[in-house]
């Protein structure tokens, strides 16, 4: 069919046509040539729109520029990177700290059906995944907030996810790291974007895209890595949401599909299919779980067959748990269930050594970078990285640069020679130790061995910094006054101040000392700050709740020195030992909790958690001794001084079972049963020192806790015209000292009867070398501070400890308790760690009766837990305010001082001892 065109309108559109082809040549032409000069080869993929609002935003985080520079260097691209990430959690914290972009993300997550987004940045060799990350997520999302999955330190802005930072979080293990970051610094760093698709692939908004790629994948390589730049229709077996559906082809080579979904009130899981690098990552992020329903699921990937066509596919094997521990200054083990991989990379390492006994792997410390990036590599292994306060602490060790093992004589020729001249050299040694670190220190030699002449040395080294604060128990202010004179004799005599009532100004002299139950009452004074503190007894902190320790901690926040003194920072477990760590050294476990479950074993039960255990005993010991504590035991120090000879005697008991056996189920019963116990022992405790008396001993101690017990001795004493000083809860602090003298140096007194709470520290009664324990008490700190009343510098004879125990009463559940409490302070350092091996053998062996075991349970129970806590707290406060606890009757203030207990402590420790 002819078209009817003339051959000159033919000629005519062939001419146009020919143009028309050039012009779209030249243009095409143009095309090309702008995107390969603006971007690296990826860019060809993406539109240019997109490109710029990536490149506009990764400027800001401090990612993009360095790829722009040199797209196609992988090694350059690496260090980069590397240094990129640091620069981008500096910004981090920026925009955190701006709270600009948090508020966007609050606003837009709050859209989102329960479901947050979060681009994060995870620890792992993903080095350039925001590149694909802005593949996927498509200009149109610019909102995205940052969050650092390793911490999640901004879930502020979302608040389902908000119990997840908090300390209580029964998942919450940042081993004393709470930001985590350390974490992330000392690996590769890489970014996971947890992002909204673009609109085209979003099937809901719940729905994330997870991209995951990694520089590896970008020169070919395989493994994992491959599994994981597929798409994958994910089949979900936990039922929780929809399934996915698979994206464009084009993206299906880097990104991996999953998406976040509400679990529960306070937590989401991750659905997605299998990815070595995201479990890998999983894996670190503290409140992890991995299962379907249990308690604390939140995080679970989910299983799906393999993608067809996926090579290294592999299902996770059934997950190997450990942890790594401290075992030395130089080395660390790696506590961990049989694993053929793990033996592999343990193999693998230079330094292991394989401990037959403990049947685990230990490490030089230099090896532990690369043992954990190997071991947190692997899939089906999780193992428990250690503390950072750890890590800080032996910092030197892990960077094989060598370590100070040998302290420094510390310049002391600004302090008063005769102090200097008279310390011992373990003494010099302490006080070296003190400077090197600062003046922040606890000092918790054997009780003594002289901790407050190197107290008053290491703050008289900062006397620049004075005026000096001392709080110490009420019974020993004054002996402190006295010692700053003796030591240092160029004070004059107007500089000490001792405050003796809650007005009295607290800054009036150079050296202020104050009781601990005065300090909580002066916090309007405590505004002026000190800068150099002394804190005598500081295991008089360890409860955080009380008053004292709620006025000192801010004090001790605010000081440059810090000293505390204690020869039993932890009396019954470690717990107690949390305050006076972050007295000295607040950086070390931000939270209580985290330091609870490395070393006091924390158990999450019905009704909170229980921090009473005990756990990594050694290596808090090994961490606290390099770091903020010294601790000097007798038999360390002064051969001179002879071991002390503990003796257990059983005295026979008269009338306790019919009375009270039957109603032992509550505390109070279990009082009432201490109680009765003093009661029913009095005649033979009394016979037994007249035995003493007859039997020709020169000097002894006798202590006991029951005012009943303590007037009945020194009745018969004095019936017996014994000459005898008493010191109890009603000697004024003053007197104690002048009491303390007169037995120390006069021939005729024979006999010190004595508080167990009201005397059991700060005095010195070297003449006697026998003490005499009439009654139990159920902390063993208190026993061996007051054991050490006679043994300490100044002891010349080997001192004998008589521990008169009664069959048939309470004494049967207490010392069974007093050794297992014990035990578990020996591990940690903080005792001697035999003290019933240190008691001569009798036929006394109370094993508590297995149809009496509820007893001993709620023995346990009553005196180890709180309760227990409150207590003795009670008595320390008691002795502490210079009164005495009695049995049927009020504490009573005759210290004459305006600051008498408060009449609710009366009326608890009244009703408490009701008997
Ligand atoms: N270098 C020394 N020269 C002379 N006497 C000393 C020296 N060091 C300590 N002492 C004396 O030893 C006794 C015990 O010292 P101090 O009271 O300081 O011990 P401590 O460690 O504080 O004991 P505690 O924990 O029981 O309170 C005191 O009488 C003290 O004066």
């Amino acid at each position: 069919m002819s078209s009817g065109l003339t051959e000159e309108q033919k000629r005519r559109i062939e001419e146009n046509r020919q143009k028309a082809l050039a012009r779209r040549a030249e243009r095409l032409a143009a095309q090309r040539g702008g995107q390969v000069e603006s971007a690296g080869p990826q860019v060809k993929e993406q539109s240019p729109g997109h490109w710029g609002d990536l490149k506009e935003k990764n400027n800001h985080l401090g990612f993009i520029s360095q790829q722009q520079r040199n797209p196609n260097s992988p090694v350059e691209q690496k260090s980069y990177l590397q240094k990129d990430y640091n620069h981008y959690t500096a910004n981090q914290q920026m925009v955190g700290s701006h709270g600009e972009q948090q508020k966007n993300c609050s606003e837009d997550s709050g859209q989102a059906s329960g479901i947050k987004q979060f681009p994060t940045t995870i620890p792992n060799s993903l080095s350039y995944s925001h590149k694909h990350y802005s593949d996927a997520a498509g200009q149109k999302h610019g909102q995205q907030a940052l969050i650092n999955l390793g911490t999640f330190q901004q879930p502020k802005c979302y608040p389902a996810f908000k119990n997840l930072t908090e300390p209580s979080h029964p998942r919450l293990i940042d081993n004393g790291r709470p930001d985590g970051s350390k974490d992330l610094q000392s690996q590769n760093k890489s970014a996971i974007k947890f992002v909204s698709p673009p609109s085209s692939a979003t099937p809901s908004d719940s729905e994330m895209l997870i991209n995951i790629s990694r520089p590896m994948e970008r020169e070919g390589g395989g493994g994992a890595s491959q599994a994981s730049g597929r798409m994958q229709k994910l089949t979900s077996s936990a039922g929780a949401g929809s399934a996915f559906e698979a994206a464009s082809c084009k993206k299906a080579n880097s990104v991996t599909k999953g998406k976040c979904v509400k679990y529960g009130e306070d937590r989401f899981q991750v659905e997605t299919g299998y990815n070595a690098e995201l479990i890998a990552v999983f894996k670190k992020i503290p409140s992890k779980s991995y299962g379907k329903n249990g308690l604390f699921a939140v995080l679970c990937w989910i299983e799906v067959s393999p993608p067809a066509g996926t090579v290294n596919w592999k299902k996770p094997s059934a997950l190997v748990k450990g942890k790594c521990v401290l075992i030395s200054r130089l080395r660390f083990e790696v506590d961990i269930g049989y694993s053929a991989e793990v033996i592999g990379v343990f193999k693998q390492m230079d330094s292991r050594n394989y401990d037959m006994n403990t049947r685990k792997w230990n490490f030089l410390l230099e090896d532990y970078p690369k043992l954990m990036e190997v071991l947190q590599s692997l899939v089906s292994v999780e193992v428990e990285p250690l503390p950072e306060a750890v890590i800080q602490t032996f910092a030197a060790q892990i960077q094989r640069s060598t370590s100070q093992t040998d302290v420094p004589d510390a310049d002391l020729s600004v302090v008063d020679s005769k102090i200097v001249t008279s310390l011992m050299p373990f003494q010099r040694e302490g006080v070296n130790f003190a400077i090197l670190r600062n003046g922040r220190l606890l000092l918790a030699d054997d009780m003594g061995l002289g901790k407050t002449i190197q107290a008053i040395c290491i703050a008289a080294y900062y006397r620049k910094e004075w005026p000096l604060l001392v709080v110490t128990p009420s019974s020993v202010r004054f002996t402190w006054a006295e010692a700053f004179h003796r030591w240092l004799p160029s004070l004059s005599p107007g500089s000490t101040n001792v405050i003796v009532t809650g007005k009295d100004n607290l800054t009036a002299s150079l050296i202020n000392i104050i009781s601990f139950d005065l300090l909580s009452k002066m916090d309007k004074q405590l505004k002026s700050t000190f800068k150099v503190v002394i804190i005598d007894e500081s295991h008089f902190l360890k409860n955080i709740k009380t008053a004292r320790c709620r006025a000192a901690m801010p004090l001790l926040k605010a000081a440059r020195r810090v000293i505390l003194l204690s020869g039993t920072p932890a009396m019954s477990r470690p717990a107690e030992l949390y305050t006076q760590i972050m007295a000295v050294q607040p950086a070390f476990f931000s939270q209580f909790h985290s330091f609870g479950l490395r070393y006091c074993d924390a158990r999450k039960m019905p009704w909170g958690w229980d921090y009473s255990g005990s756990s990594n005993l050694n290596e808090l010991k090994i961490l606290l001794e390099e770091s903020i504590m010294i601790r000097r035991l007798k038999s360390d120090v002064l051969s001179q001084l002879p071991a002390k000879q503990r003796k257990m005697v059983v005295v026979a008991p008269e009338g306790i079972s019919a009375k009270t056996k039957a109603k032992q189920q509550e505390k109070e019963a279990l009082l009432l049963f201490y109680n009765r116990t003093a009661e029913a022992k009095i005649h033979s405790v009394v016979e037994y020192i007249l035995e003493l008396l007859e039997g020709g001993n020169d000097k002894f101690l006798v202590f006991a806790h029951h005012k009943i017990m303590l007037d009945a001795i020194v009745a018969e004493l004095e019936k017996k015209h014994v000459e005898y000083i008493r010191i109890d809860g009603s000697t004024p602090s003053a007197e104690r000292q002048f009491l303390c003298q007169k037995f120390q140096f006069s021939e005729k007194q024979v006999v010190a009867v004595l508080s167990l709470t009201a005397a059991n520290m700060g005095l010195t009664l070297s003449a006697a070398d026998l003490v005499v324990f009439a009654e139990l008490f159920w902390n063993p700190g208190v026993l061996i501070q007051a054991e050490d009343r006679a043994h300490r510098i100044g002891q010349t004879s080997s001192v004998n400890i008589h521990y008169l125990v009664a069959k048939g009463t309470a004494d049967d559940y207490l010392w069974p308790m007093i050794q297992e409490k014990i035990k578990v302070l020996g591990e940690a350092g903080l005792s001697e760690t035999n003290f019933s091996k240190t008691a001569e053998s009798t036929n006394y062996c109370p094993k508590p009766d297995p149809k009496q075991k509820t007893i001993y349970d709620l023995f346990q129970r009553t005196f180890s837990e709180s309760g227990g806590d409150t207590d003795e707290l009670l008595l320390l406060e008691a002795a502490d305010a210079c009164c005495e606890f009695d049995s049927g009757s009020a504490l009573q203030d005759t210290e004459g001082e305006t600051h008498s207990v408060s009449p609710p402590k009366k009326r608890r420790i009244e009703e408490f001892f009701k008997v």
